[in-house]
């Protein structure tokens, strides 16, 4: 056993917006449920609330965009450079609204993690995110919906399931309604899920 097997493990975040997965992860990790600790977060927006929260909470931050990058390849780049430069050995997607390339996910694979606000396979893929997930479970009249926490691969939303919530879809039911119940699943769905990969990956092979 090494001191590196010992050390808390190292997350990443990339995240479009508010970041709601990786302030709840974060504060897992504070409340010692989750051994590990929050180390950089990456943002395509510069003014997004995550980069601030990143920013006052110490982490490592950056501004990586196809604005700053216009090159895919660079800018995917970019952003396994800064993963690595911050030693991220897991890394987790927190309402990131691209898709994550190729150097990354090989450099991270089996080890990049991401929430979705549906019960996938239903209602993901391109171009399926935010509310407009919740307007299409809305739409197609479902009874019930939820959050999903799956294995980050090259298909967008095709990942391994790992973990999912279940709601109910209300009568009279709007974005707004059916968004604040499933968020309020996510937090904890994707901190049970951080724990699992955590635990398959300190101690591989026992259950
Ligand atoms: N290689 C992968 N990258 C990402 C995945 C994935 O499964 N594999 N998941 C997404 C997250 N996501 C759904 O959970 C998702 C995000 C974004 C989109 C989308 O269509 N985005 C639009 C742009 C939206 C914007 O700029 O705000 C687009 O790319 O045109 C679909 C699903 C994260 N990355
Ligand atoms: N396809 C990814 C996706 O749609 N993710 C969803 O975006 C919201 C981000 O909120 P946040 O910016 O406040 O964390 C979250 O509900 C998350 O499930």
């Amino acid at each position: 056993m090494t001191e590196k097997d010992l050390a808390p493990t190292r997350l990443g975040f990339l995240a479009s917006h508010g970041g709601s997965g990786a302030r709840a992860i974060a504060a897992a990790c504070v409340a010692g449920e989750l051994d590990a600790v929050p180390v950089a977060l990456a943002s395509n927006n510069s003014g997004s609330a995550a980069l601030a929260w990143a920013r006052a909470e110490g982490l490592a931050t950056a501004h990586l965009s196809s604005a700053r990058f216009p090159d895919a390849e660079a800018l995917d780049a970019a952003i396994l450079d800064f993963l690595q430069q911050h030693g991220v050995e897991v890394l987790i997607l927190s309402g990131y609204m691209k898709a994550l390339g190729p150097q990354t996910l090989a450099a991270y694979a089996g080890r990049v993690l991401n929430i979705h606000p549906s019960r996938l396979p239903r209602h993901g893929g391109p171009g399926l995110y935010g509310d407009r997930v919740h307007a299409a479970v809305l739409a197609a009249g479902d009874a019930e919906s939820g959050a999903t926490v799956h294995q980050v691969t090259a298909g967008i939303d095709e990942g391994p399931v790992l973990a999912q919530s279940r709601v109910p879809v209300l009568p009279g039911d709007t974005v707004e309604t059916l968004r604040a119940r499933v968020q309020a699943t996510e937090g904890p769905l994707y901190v049970q899920a951080v724990q699992a990969l955590l635990h398959s990956l300190q101690r591989p092979g026992t259950p």
